[in-house]
């Protein structure tokens, strides 16, 4: 039988990716005694096998695209890439369970980081059962954080759990390029790791179910992405579903879809989206379904089942379905520091969620998408922009991109825009201040954006509103 040990603090903090991680270290920055609970990667999805290693791929993708659009511009080039040399670079920078920079910040900051699995086995009670077996049972004086992130979903095709398939976790990993690698879904996992993977040489078929590729997005955020990345030499297939799916050792992934084709690849990437495992986390002992998608949070991230929350229990990160962004994770992380401490000030707000998809073009948006407006009864007008006829879209190859402006003109502001474009991650910032703060689209429009920037395709959509 294994031993059980039991232990105190004033905070237990279960999971700590970028918001369990921002939490535990502010509250021991505070003065409180933390106890932080991991039992993969301190950092998270985000630091070992998301937002960290995906920015060095698309970055290393990146410099191939721009050394092969050379020829015509600016002189010869042969590429020759390398994918190693980007997989040590992931390497270097993800470091291991334990090396990583993250578990020394949080241990500098004070932070008792335990190693093991965290369940609920009380409202104020974790149970860390440890790789060997060994239980700690924890009682925490002042808060319990829910920082558990979620897991690559894996669908319930006939065929596909008997197979080496590779979710975004093993894509990060792994040490060589495919020759050949089916992903099936395109949002924003698929179509990063998909592209990096095609820029490195390996052949790429892209299979959605959706009608569009990122299919929560605009409707000309598929247009600009089916082009380029067509031109890229990705095969795209959308309004397609997987329906089966087979391996043969040395042959290969097959996968069979609902129009009767059959794909075959090297590999198969599944990044069909992600969702929290409740009954993992034990949530029945705070009286919330195990089944749900997420953790039920109120506007200061207080867990509240359907039959009444218990004070000092909190959430935050993916695992409340509130945008699963490590950004959201840190602005939620914000709120339950102040919330644990006993401090007022903002609650949380989610009408201006930025996000990006780092392809090439970059994808930005925040707030609502023009359907999604119109859905949720608003007077809209929009603005568009090609970025092709600003001064910077005339820079040439791989400068496509447009601003897309959405309006409530009854509440004359905008409540949405999407920045498409090589630098579309950054011109967004601009247009997510004007979503959060309600700005007032004739004060937007006496705004100049200087020139030549990707900020000026901003003006001109804005001059495209009619109101
Ligand atoms: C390929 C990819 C690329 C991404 N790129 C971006 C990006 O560019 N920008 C962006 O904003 N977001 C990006 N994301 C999303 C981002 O990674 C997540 O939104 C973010 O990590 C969520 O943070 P979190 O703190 O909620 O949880 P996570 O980062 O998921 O961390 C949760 C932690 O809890 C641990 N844990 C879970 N259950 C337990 C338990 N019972 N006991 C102990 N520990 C537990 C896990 O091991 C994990 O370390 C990307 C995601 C993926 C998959
Ligand atoms: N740059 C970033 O910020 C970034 C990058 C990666 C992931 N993320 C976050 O992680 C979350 C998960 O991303 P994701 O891309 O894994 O999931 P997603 O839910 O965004 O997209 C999954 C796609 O798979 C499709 N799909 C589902 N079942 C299918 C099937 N059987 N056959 C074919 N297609 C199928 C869906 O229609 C959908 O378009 C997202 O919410 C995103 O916010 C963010």
């Amino acid at each position: 039988m294994a031993a059980v040990r039991p232990d105190h603090a004033d905070v237990i903090v279960v999971g700590l990716g970028p918001g369990g991680e921002e939490t535990a270290g502010r509250l021991a920055d505070a003065g409180l005694e933390v106890v932080g609970v991991e039992e993969r990667v301190v950092g998270g999805e985000c630091a070992g096998a998301g937002c960290l290693p995906s920015r060095i791929l698309a970055r290393a993708a990146g410099l191939l695209a721009e050394g092969r659009r050379i020829p015509g511009h600016a002189g010869t080039a042969m590429v020759h890439p390398e994918w190693r040399q980007a997989a040590r670079a992931v390497r270097a920078a993800t470091g291991g369970p334990d090396a990583g920079p993250a578990a020394d910040r949080l241990a500098g900051r004070g932070v008792r980081v335990l190693r093991g699995t965290g369940c609920l086995t009380g409202p104020d009670e974790v149970t860390v059962a440890d790789a060997d077996g060994a239980e700690t049972v924890l009682r925490a004086r002042r808060a319990v954080v829910l920082a558990v992130g979620g897991e690559p979903v894996v669908p319930p095709l006939p065929g596909l759990a008997a197979t080496p398939y590779w979710t975004s976790r093993e894509a990060m990993a792994a040490a060589e390029a495919p020759r050949s690698l089916l992903v099936l879904g395109a949002g924003p996992t698929g179509l990063e790791v998909g592209q990096a993977f095609s820029r490195f040489g390996t052949a790429v078929t892209v299979v959605e179910a959706a009608p569009r590729l990122l299919p929560a997005e605009e409707p000309e955020v598929h247009e600009l992405l089916l082009k380029a990345l067509t031109e890229d030499g990705l095969e795209v297939h959308t309004g397609v579903r997987a329906v089966a799916v087979g391996h043969t050792p040395g042959a290969g992934f097959t996968v069979d879809c609902d129009r009767g084709e059959r794909l075959t690849a090297e590999r198969l990437l599944v990044a069909v989206g992600r969702r929290t495992d409740l009954a993992r986390l034990g949530a029945m002992a705070l009286g919330v379904d195990p089944d749900a998608s997420a953790l039920p949070v109120d506007d200061r991230l207080r867990v509240v089942p359907p039959g009444g929350g218990r004070p000092g229990v909190w959430a935050l990160g993916d695992a409340t379905g509130k945008g699963s962004y490590a950004h959201v994770a840190r602005h939620q992380a914000d709120i339950v520091v102040r919330g644990v401490l006993g401090r007022g000030g903002p609650v949380a707000a989610y009408h201006a969620v930025p996000r990006v998809t780092f392809t090439d073009p970059q994808i930005g948006a925040v707030g609502l998408t023009e359907a999604g407006a119109r859905a949720a009864g608003r007077a809209v007008r929009t603005g568009y922009a090609d970025r092709a006829r600003t001064a910077r879209g005339g820079h040439g190859a791989g400068g496509e991109g447009f601003v897309k402006v959405v309006a409530d003109v009854g509440a004359g502001a905008l409540v949405g825009a999407t920045t498409a474009g090589p630098c579309g991650a950054e011109t967004l910032g601009a247009l997510a201040v004007a979503v959060h703060a309600r700005v007032p689209l004739e004060v937007l429009r006496q705004q100049m954006w200087a020139h030549p920037t990707d900020q000026e395709a901003v003006g001109e959509a804005l001059r495209g509103v009619e109101w």
